[in-house]
């Protein structure tokens, strides 16, 4: 199966390598070109402009930023949308909003694509070792034609019907993480300033000794990240300025369906008091430094 693959970031990348790995033949485009010779070292083709890729390939699948990095990839010159037409489809795996995502669809429709909205759940590590859990929404036949690569990318796909049920699940899942990181990080805090041991906290809830979870809050997230948490190093898997986007995301949808959601609130004033630290680049995790800083240990500066 010949795929496009618009966007080498961290899960771009990953998600591109793993599917060479897998005998896909891919094309590959990223807007810093350099970033493509590591994938062209692996077997894969280089394209020169998103519109140049569709052009090759039937399938084209994009791992972009944000909502204006989606849009752009689709509507500006040399764009996706120059080459799209019949017998094509075009897979966005970003996390956007469900506005976007419906703006997309109707562009590629209306050349006579199909679209997909496919955001996924799973990081760095899980995109490598495909075990992305992926959100799909929009074109089923498209949907059926991608879950060769789907079963590749991810260990399990689901299809949540019309356009903007994937974007909108996404958003309402990270929502929930980003709360979460929040929490974990205040639960640091109080440890510590209580007189207790932070990492004794984190082996209340995970016992490395006998490798199992032990309190009912005990989950994958804290366990992965509270350790790298404790010693300070925020090596970025899941940039912590996309977490606020997707904060930021979540509460809009929250404000278009009269959802009250404080905690949320709270912990997007969190996200961004890190990214005005200069912290966006580090991992979501390097929330933590900001909550210290709040807690009275230190300035808030990393
Ligand atoms: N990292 C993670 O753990 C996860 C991330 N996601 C989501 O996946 C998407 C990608 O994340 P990630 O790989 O971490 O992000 P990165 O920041 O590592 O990569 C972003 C990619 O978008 C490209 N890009 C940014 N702006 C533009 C633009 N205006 N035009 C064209 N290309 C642009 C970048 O190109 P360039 O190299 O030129 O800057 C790069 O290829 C985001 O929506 C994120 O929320 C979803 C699940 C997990
Ligand atoms: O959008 C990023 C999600 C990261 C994760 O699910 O671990």
């Amino acid at each position: 199966m010949e795929v496009g693959f618009l966007g080498l970031g961290i899960m771009g990348k990953a998600m591109a390598t793993n599917l060479l790995r897998h005998g896909f033949r891919v094309t590959v485009w990223n807007r810093t070109l350099a970033k493509c010779q590591e994938l062209a070292a692996l077997g894969a083709t280089v394209g020169e402009t998103p519109a140049s890729v569709v052009s090759k390939c039937r399938y084209t699948i994009a791992m972009l930023s944000d909502p204006s990095a989606a849009l752009s990839v689709v509507f500006d010159k040399d764009g996706v949308l120059e080459q799209i037409g019949s017998g094509k489809g075009y897979v966005d795996m970003s996390t956007v909003d469900a506005a976007t995502s419906t703006k997309i669809s109707e562009a590629v429709k209306q050349k006579g694509g199909a679209f997909l909205e496919a955001p996924v759940s799973g990081s760095k590590k899980p995109a490598e070792d495909g075990q992305l859990v992926i959100l799909a929404a929009g074109d089923k036949p498209l949907y059926d034609g991608m879950i060769p690569a789907f079963d590749v990318l991810g260990k399990k796909s689901f299809f949540l019907g019309e356009i903007g049920n994937g974007a909108k699940m996404k958003l309402v899942v990270n929502m929930v993480m980003g709360s979460m990181m929040n929490s974990l990080s205040e639960g640091l805090c109080l440890a510590d300033k209580s007189g207790l041991s932070p990492q004794t906290l984190l082996d209340v809830l995970y016992s490395l000794t006998i490798k199992k979870d032990l309190g009912a809050i005990a989950n994958p997230m804290f366990k992965l990240k509270g350790p790298t948490m404790l010693q300070g190093s925020y090596s970025p898997a899941f940039p912590l300025k996309h977490q606020q986007k997707d904060m930021r995301l979540a509460l809009a949808l929250g404000d278009e369906n009269a959802v009250a959601m404080p905690v949320s609130a709270a912990a997007n004033e969190a996200f961004k008091k890190a990214r005005s630290l200069g912290l966006g680049d580090q991992d979501f995790s390097a929330v933590y430094e900001v909550v210290k800083g709040a807690g009275g240990s230190g300035s808030g500066q990393p």
